[in-house]
């Protein structure tokens, strides 16, 4: 391959437009407990912000060049593919960027951007200079053995990289493991079946000996899988890399079932999970219907977000309380759970109920006189909100028994995400793993790989550890989940005014969204400061 010197044109940001911040510098990820980091010290992840006409603003990511500028650079081999030959303009223009914002008002800023995703003209690696590592991270996802196997496909078809492995079991096999080689053929299947062929696990993250063993075995580019947790991690593998000056591309792709991660579309697997948690609630609504005053509780994944739990109601209809993590509610009293589930019974003689695992935690954790436990990654262990709100309901109608009922209780925890990805969840995980690569190949380095209303873009990782996504219940998404329920919001006039107005002064802060509706489509909203979606 042909080798040029130093810098071209087509890598580099866009001429036109006046730099604002550029390495301004961003705090860095906060080891979790158990998570050891290196002292990064000033390498820290850094600000690239580059601003333009109107109010535009690029959020950019860094590149190999920021810290190693004499790289050489060699032209694309996909130019010299014969599927792609066809393709009338198949690399990406160096300044194409993706919007955050897509509903504005004739007066709006142009506000902040993303650098799209996408194979450009010219590539920092040569195909027989890549070692590729692939790592998976966290709890299993729908997907996840899709997006390894078109990485792997991706390198080799369109780049002809032969050299990749995976980790075993997550972040601890970079030090504790040996390598898995993995080939086009070897990953031929692995798309067919739920998990992930490499493992996972929680815990585990050692900055510095995971990034002695990307140097001890010259692994180049390295793509991480992962939800909120395993990018922090991946953000500071990547400061570690740059602080050690390794030609090192770390590369973050988002998992995550619950839909928890900020700034990103939709995570893939989160479709599949959703359409699996349909059995469940459908076995409930049966189950209900064939008794006397019957009642079907279903709990669904979602530690602090309610997203399963709520698309998995809407797209049902047969639910008729949908409870999250993010809409507190009470049993007791006038406009209490069981007041309305007494009302339900008596108007329709049986009725299903949907709990996020995550909802009515502080209401159980008063109750039972608990202390707080955690995972080995920090994350707090959650009670079980099924088993408690399944008994608070039986406690109460022992005491009515001139009013039997028969309840019934399907815990799918680990069913909805132990699945295979369907089939729009793997086109969208091979897009995702076609971004991630191109991406390192053009020397992006430290960045995560998203759709942002519908365009695949990089974003830095502090952008999505910054904050979770979560439900915003004054949006109006979860509107059309009370409207299709009919159940109470448990909220007084004077939650939903302070409510209100909390998220007027997000919106002023946090968001250009002009007005919110919350769904994993689009992106945007805030609750509790988080940043949720649409
Ligand atoms: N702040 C952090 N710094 C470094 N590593 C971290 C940090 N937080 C988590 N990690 C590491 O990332 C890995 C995964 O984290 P975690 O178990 O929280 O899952 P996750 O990636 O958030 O996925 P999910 O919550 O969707 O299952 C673990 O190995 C953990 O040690
Ligand atoms: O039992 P595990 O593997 O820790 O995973 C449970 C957690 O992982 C998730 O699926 C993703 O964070 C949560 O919904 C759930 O609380
Ligand atoms: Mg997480």
């Amino acid at each position: 391959m042909e080798a040029v010197g130093v810098a071209p044109a087509p890598v580099a940001a866009p001429v036109k437009k006046k730099l604002l911040d550029l390495e301004k510098p961003f705090p860095a990820a906060a080891a979790a407990n158990g998570a050891k980091a290196s002292p990064a010290g000033k390498w820290a992840m850094k600000k690239k912000l580059v601003g333009g006409d109107a109010g535009y603003v690029l959020e950019d990511v860094p590149h190999l060049t920021d810290y190693l500028p004499e790289l050489p650079t060699f032209p694309n081999p996909l130019q010299d593919n014969p599927a792609y030959s066809v393709v009338k303009q198949y690399f990406v223009n160096p300044d194409d960027t993706v919007t955050q914002k897509i509903v504005v008002h004739k007066t709006s800023a142009r506000g902040t951007h993303f650098r799209r995703a996408g194979p450009r003209q010219r590539v920092y690696f040569q195909s027989d200079e890549v070692n590729a590592a692939i790592v998976t991270c966290g709890g299993l996802c729908p997907g996840l053995n899709t997006v390894v196997r078109e990485l792997v496909c991706g390198l080799y078809d369109m780049y002809g990289v032969t050299s990749v492995v995976g980790i075993e079991g997550g972040y601890k096999g970079f030090y504790s493991k040996n390598t898995i080689p993995l080939t086009p053929k070897s990953v031929n299947d692995i798309h067919k079946r739920g998990g992930t062929v490499l493992g996972t696990s929680r815990g585990g993250h050692d900055t510095a000996k995971i990034v002695d063993c990307l140097q001890d075995r010259g692994i180049n580019q390295v793509y991480i899988i992962g939800g909120d947790g395993t990018q922090k991690g991946a953000s500071v593998i990547y400061e570690e890399v740059r602080r050690r000056g390794l030609k090192c591309s770390v590369v973050g792709i988002p998992k995550t079932i619950d839909n928890d991660i900020a700034v990103i579309d939709k995570s893939f697997g989160f479709d599949t999970a959703v359409e699996e948690a349909q059995r469940a609630i459908n076995a409930a609504h049966v189950e209900a219907e064939s008794a006397e005053n019957g009642i079907g509780v279903v709990k669904l994944m979602g530690r602090n977000s309610g997203f399963i739990a709520m698309y998995a109601t809407l797209a049902s209809r047969d639910v008729d309380c949908c409870l999250i993590p993010e809409s507190p509610f009470y049993l007791e009293g006038k406009g209490g759970l069981l007041e309305f589930i007494e009302r339900r019974l008596k108007d329709n003689g049986h009725m299903a109920i949907v709990v996020a695992e995550g909802a009515g935690q502080d209401l159980i954790a008063k109750s039972m006189n608990f202390v707080d436990t955690q995972d080995a990654s920090g994350n707090k262990l959650l009670l079980d909100v099924g088993l408690w709100l399944s008994q608070k309901i039986k406690d109460h109608f022992k005491k009515k028994p001139h009013f039997p009922i028969t309840l019934k209780y399907i815990d799918p925890t680990y069913m909805i995400r132990a699945v295979k990805s369907n089939a729009s969840d793997n086109v969208y995980c091979t897009l995702l793993a076609h971004s991630a690569l191109h991406g390192a190949m053009a020397g992006y380095t430290g960045f995560t790989v998203t759709p942002i209303n519908g365009r695949h873009a990089y974003i830095p990782f502090y952008r999505i550890t910054e904050k979770q996504n979560k439900v915003v219940i004054t949006d109006r998404m979860w509107a059309r989940v009370l409207c299709s329920t009919n159940q109470p919001c448990f909220l007084s006039h004077e939650d939903v005014e302070n409510m209100k107005h909390d998220d007027d002064e997000h919106h002023l802060h946090n968001t250009q969204l002009l007005e919110g509706e919350s769904s994993p489509m689009k992106n945007s909203a805030k609750c509790n400061g988080s940043a949720a979606v649409v």
